[in-house]
């Protein structure tokens, strides 16, 4: 059963609060694990974070969740025995990846599978890695994508990767490489894409009291560390990229003002949204010390956005820019088609059915604003959380209603969206369906 979401032309006005950050819940939640005892203060607890719990528990961890949001998790200790199932990642690229390197210490193999999505984004250069480093990795279809199947334990050493695939191939070896003997060390292939990410896996790092560092090639992590967070606590701040949809829902129908609180500064390249949603001619003001952002719509201009930092803001910007008067280009965006759908095409077919013109290159995606004009229709969510709120937002100011189907997708990294949306003022739908 799925759930589809009807979204009549709504102006937007009050306080939302941002859910806690998806990235940083993964990161806590698997330094967690390699940790003794950890509480991880205000974590987000969705369908994607949901996987990486079970992969500790499969590991040999334990977690239990309190009403207010706080895991208290029992690590394994930096010694994960070997799964007696196979890890279910469901939809989650940051739980594949990420796990891939943990199951690369277990002294047996771990198996690895997600949904239909997940088993068809790249994994190859991760496996090439383990391998590389003394482990043995594959894809049971030897084509670089799930189901993968991996062997420890991994002795560490030195190994290079390509940097514009995935980031988070780079965090899984640093997460894994602090608890190995020889340390690992990273040398990057090609520039890398995605970096804000591993500064956020840095961050997390140090907040565990383990050391990993940028090098003039790459990336290095010392072996025979222990990960032991600060007063056995994290407390994991608010997500940027779910803040980019209150924030642009304020932008273009939010004449009276929107207020999104839990908008601390931290290492999220996705903050980056704030300066965008400025620069397309909202009024908006980020107190950093308040952690609140307050947005006034304004007629917005297309801009030229770069997104090679931050991928997960290219369905949002689509949706400012179908809205805005001129062209917004979406630049350096090839890895945005790795994602839970190719995200450059989906914005490009759904915006056009509600009647926006688009020009889609194989990097980058231009939206011509000015000829075009949002009519309300029924789209497709295409299963993925980003494509469904970047075009509920379409919905807000489009002529007439808007139906996104398969709505319940936004689980996976925001599950209060559209309850977010009715707190300020969005009158909505929902319809159970087949
Ligand atoms: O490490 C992370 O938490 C993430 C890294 C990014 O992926 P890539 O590094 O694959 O671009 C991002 O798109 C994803 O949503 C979350
Ligand atoms: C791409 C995303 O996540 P993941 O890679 O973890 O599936 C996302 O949240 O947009």
């Amino acid at each position: 059963m799925s759930t589809d979401v009807t979204i009549v032309p709504s102006s937007v006005q009050g306080t939302v609060r941002a859910p806690p950050s998806k990235s940083y819940t993964h990161r806590a939640i698997l330094a967690a694990g390699y940790a003794g005892d950890t509480t991880v203060r205000d974590a987000l607890w969705s369908a994607d974070t949901q996987a990486t719990a079970r992969a500790v528990t499969a590991f040999g961890g334990a977690l239990e969740r309190r009403d207010d949001g706080t895991l208290e998790v029992e690590g394994f200790d930096g010694r994960p025995e070997v799964p007696t199932d196979v890890i279910d990642c469901g939809n989650s690229g940051t739980t594949i990846r990420l796990v891939s390197g943990a199951a690369a210490l277990a002294d047996g193999t771990t198996v690895l599978t997600g949904d239909e999505s997940l088993r068809s984004r790249p994994q190859g250069p991760l496996l090439e890695a383990i391998t590389d480093l003394g482990g043995e990795a594959t894809s049971t279809r030897e084509n670089g994508q799930a189901p993968l199947v991996v062997t420890g334990p991994l002795a560490g050493g030195s190994v290079s990767i390509p940097g514009d695939v995935s980031s988070q191939f780079i965090t899984s070896l640093l997460m894994a490489g602090a608890v190995t003997d020889q340390g690992i060390e990273i040398d990057l292939e090609t520039a890398l894409k995605s970096a804000p990410y591993v500064d956020i896996t840095l961050e997390v790092l140090e907040a565990f009291g383990v050391d990993a560092r940028q090098t003039d090639t790459g990336f290095a992590v010392e072996g025979g560390q222990s990960y032991d967070p600060v007063g056995g606590e994290y407390a994991v701040p608010g997500d940027f990229s779910s803040i980019s949809y209150p924030l642009a829902a304020g932008a273009i129908a939010g004449e009276d003002g929107v207020r999104i609180e839990g908008a601390h500064p931290s290492a999220q390249g996705d903050t980056a949204i704030v300066e965008i949603v400025e620069r397309m001619g909202a009024d908006v003001d980020w107190d950093r010390g308040a952690g609140t952002v307050d947005v006034t719509a304004a007629l917005l201009e297309g801009i030229t956005v770069d997104v090679e930092d931050t991928p997960d803001l290219l369905p949002t910007i689509a949706t400012l820019g179908a809205v805005a008067d001129g062209e917004t280009r979406i630049t350096n965006a090839e890895h945005v088609r790795y994602k839970e759908t190719d995200r450059v095409s989906a914005m490009a077919e759904e915006l056009g059915t509600m009647g926006v013109e688009t020009t889609e290159e194989h990097d980058s995606l231009t939206i011509h604003g000015d000829e075009s004009r949002l009519e309300g229709a029924t789209v497709s969510g295409r299963d993925d959380h980003r494509i469904i709120m970047a075009l509920a937002l379409a919905g807000l100011v489009a002529d007439g209603e808007t139906t996104v189907e398969g709505a319940d997708h936004v689980d996976v990294s925001y599950p209060g969206f559209f309850s977010s949306l009715e707190e300020l003022g969005v009158d909505l739908e929902r319809q159970e369906s087949g």
